[in-house]
């Protein structure tokens, strides 16, 4: 195969944000340390998406309004097609279960460490917060799990990157705040006050930590450059939780958390869907062969809903 080379670079697309570049970089690296090639047979491309428009994320209005599943994908997916870019790097937490025809996302990076971090110069655990602390998020998982455990507690909107977040913390605007624990340890940020939460207390959102890398389908080329960058147990457990995912997206606005983990030839799937207001969530696990991840996403999928019953979901 024809390699990569600085007159013939493999064009990276990602957006510009501190983690998408960090994710883009590790891609760049993980794929020259495999080849053997020199940093400049690659091309990083940023690409401005939807979601990065200032005047919507720094608008008051809640994320969902803006819109939420391909917001921060869609021109990227764009330029992958136009042949712009020769694959895209994406947080798999962003992405929709489909992919545009022509495109497709199966290679994917060692994953992080999947759960939400707690950030609260205070408190350590949020079973820990004082009776009626404001915490900041614009998730609504985050929300509903939170009020789920704590009623008592008010959650308010808080958009911005991380410095912008740390110092409505420190400004008092919020006591806490939830940011995942793979973006804090991949941009590698000292002296945030962070403490990983037990997935008990928060199970992550589906594919948390996980980076994917999307390619045009017939790019046979770019196809082996990606062989030795795909890790297995990763994709196991992202088809599991994926798998679950696309059997509840129906109900779009419901928030919806999973995780799998692997026991050697066992999966374990954990899953959770809640009232958006937190006042009722349905949770469940299920365990079968490393496999049959998907069948299983899709079995504990069809358990949560005849817990939850068809008024559950009133948002559809
Ligand atoms: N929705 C934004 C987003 N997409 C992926 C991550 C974190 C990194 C990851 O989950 O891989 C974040 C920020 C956050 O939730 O703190």
């Amino acid at each position: 195969m024809t390699m990569p080379s600085a007159s013939a670079p493999l064009k990276i697309g990602t957006r510009g944000s501190p983690l998408a570049l960090a994710q883009a970089f590790e891609t760049r690296e993980r794929l020259r340390a495999a080849f053997d090639l020199p940093e400049d047979a690659f091309e990083i491309v940023i690409i401005k998406t939807s979601g990065d428009d200032r005047t919507l994320i720094d608008a008051d209005v809640p994320l969902k309004v803006v819109g939420n599943k391909g917001l921060f994908t869609k021109e990227i997916e764009e330029a992958l097609l136009r042949g712009d870019i020769h694959i895209a790097v994406h947080s798999m937490k962003d992405m929709p279960t489909v992919q545009p025809e022509g495109l497709v996302l199966d290679c994917y990076l060692p994953r992080e460490d999947p759960r939400d971090a707690f950030i609260c110069p205070h408190a350590e655990t949020i079973h820990d917060l004082p009776q009626g602390a404001v915490v900041g998020t614009s998730s609504l998982r985050r929300r509903a799990q939170l009020l789920h455990r704590r009623p008592d507690l008010q959650v308010v909107e808080f958009r911005g990157n991380l410095q912008t977040r740390l110092k409505k913390l420190s400004d008092g605007v919020a006591y806490a705040t939830f940011l995942a624990c793979a973006g804090l340890n991949r941009m590698k940020i000292p002296g945030v006050p962070q403490h990983a939460v037990a997935v008990e207390d928060m199970l992550p959102a589906i594919a948390q930590g996980a980076i994917g890398i999307e390619r045009r389908i017939g790019d046979t080329m770019t196809e082996s450059l990606l062989v030795p960058l795909h890790d297995r147990d990763t994709g196991l457990r992202i088809d599991a939780e994926r798998a679950f995912l696309a059997r509840l997206d129906g109900s779009c606005e419901t928030p919806i958390a999973g995780l799998a983990e692997l026991d050697g030839d066992r999966l374990r799937l954990r899953g959770e869907i809640l009232k958006t207001d937190g006042s009722t969530a349905h949770a469940g696990e299920i365990s079968g062969a490393v496999g049959d991840g998907p069948a299983l996403g899709r079995q504990l999928a069809e358990q949560l809903l005849s817990l939850a019953g068809p008024d559950f979901f009133d948002h559809m």
